[in-house]
């Protein structure tokens, strides 16, 4: 299968466009195996991107869909994330549909996390439908503990006209803004109208983006991932962030598809782990 070429995008950096037949898109970079953009088979953008993002490593680029791993947030000893979605990947193959991308950590990373591992990232376009797997291998001769998630920032029209529906009422969550005390949904949606960052334990396999004012429905299904991390910053965190555009914050919602407070997974000598998210635009 031929590589599929690369184009410039800012800073330099490396992306693949994947293009289908239907007209849909999408755009990765080397840098993170990072998804910038997700566009329907009528051109239209789903994706939120900061117009602050910046695009070389050390920094992870803010929006599109950084890649957590092998950590979520501060689960765990390495700084935030873990380093991966910082790191430069390289293309395995590809067409003009999907690519593999590979990542393996350096010596100095393997000081931080003293394991070698190989991480392929698979993203694959299709009518109104994008699909990426994470594929993790210990290479190494000892247990490997990881925690990862799809961190996916849905572009939304205004935030007070969006919501999140989990499709079941009631469900618990761990309150990342309280200290990750447990707390309650009362029905089955996610308004946001304040800072929100929630780890929903063992959340339904398929939840719903809804932008209200643009009649748009986004499902978001995973496989192999047990959790979904749903986050707003809300006005002062976002607009503290140097990489956030102002107020930017009134136009995404994330909804993370995880291995976050159910893992760490211990990956045995040898083995692979893999999981999937699957975007389709619904309406
Ligand atoms: O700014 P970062 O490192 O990309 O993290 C953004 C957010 O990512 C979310 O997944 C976390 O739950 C939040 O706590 C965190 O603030």
């Amino acid at each position: 299968m031929a590589s599929p070429k690369t184009v410039e995008g800012p800073e330099g950096q490396q992306k693949v466009v994947l293009t289908s037949s239907s007209g849909a898109s999408a755009e990765v970079f080397l840098h993170g195996a990072h998804v910038t953009s997700w566009k329907s088979n009528k051109g239209e953008e789903l994706l939120f991107m900061s117009n602050k993002a910046i695009y070389a490593p050390p920094k992870a680029i803010r929006g599109g869909i950084p890649i957590c791993f092998p950590q979520f947030g501060v689960l765990g000893p390495l700084g935030q994330h873990g380093f991966a979605r910082n790191s430069m990947f390289e293309i395995v193959e590809g067409s003009g549909e999907s690519v593999t991308l590979s990542f393996r950590p350096s010596a100095e990373q393997q000081k931080q996390f003293p394991h070698q591992f190989h991480l392929l990232i698979t993203v694959q376009i299709g009518s109104d439908r994008l699909t990426q797997t994470l594929q993790v291998q210990n290479e190494g001769s000892e247990p490997m503990p990881f925690t990862t998630a799809f961190h996916t920032y849905f572009l939304v029209s205004d935030v007070d006209n969006a919501h999140a529906d989990l499709g079941t009422s009631g469900l618990t969550y761990q309150d990342n803004t309280k200290g990750r005390a447990e707390s309650k949904l009362s029905g089955s949606s996610v308004k946001f109208q304040q800072e929100f960052d929630a780890i929903f334990v063992g959340a339904p396999d398929t939840i719903k983006v809804v932008d209200e004012k643009a009649g748009r429905t986004i499902s978001v299904r995973k496989e192999g991932l047990p959790d979904a991390v749903l986050w707003n910053p809300w006005a002062d965190k976002a607009n503290g962030m140097a990489d956030m555009g102002h107020d930017q914050y009134r136009n995404f919602l994330c909804v993370e598809p995880a291995v976050a407070a159910s893992g760490p997974i211990q990956l045995e000598s040898g083995k692979s782990w893999s999981g999937t998210q699957i975007l389709s635009l619904d309406s």
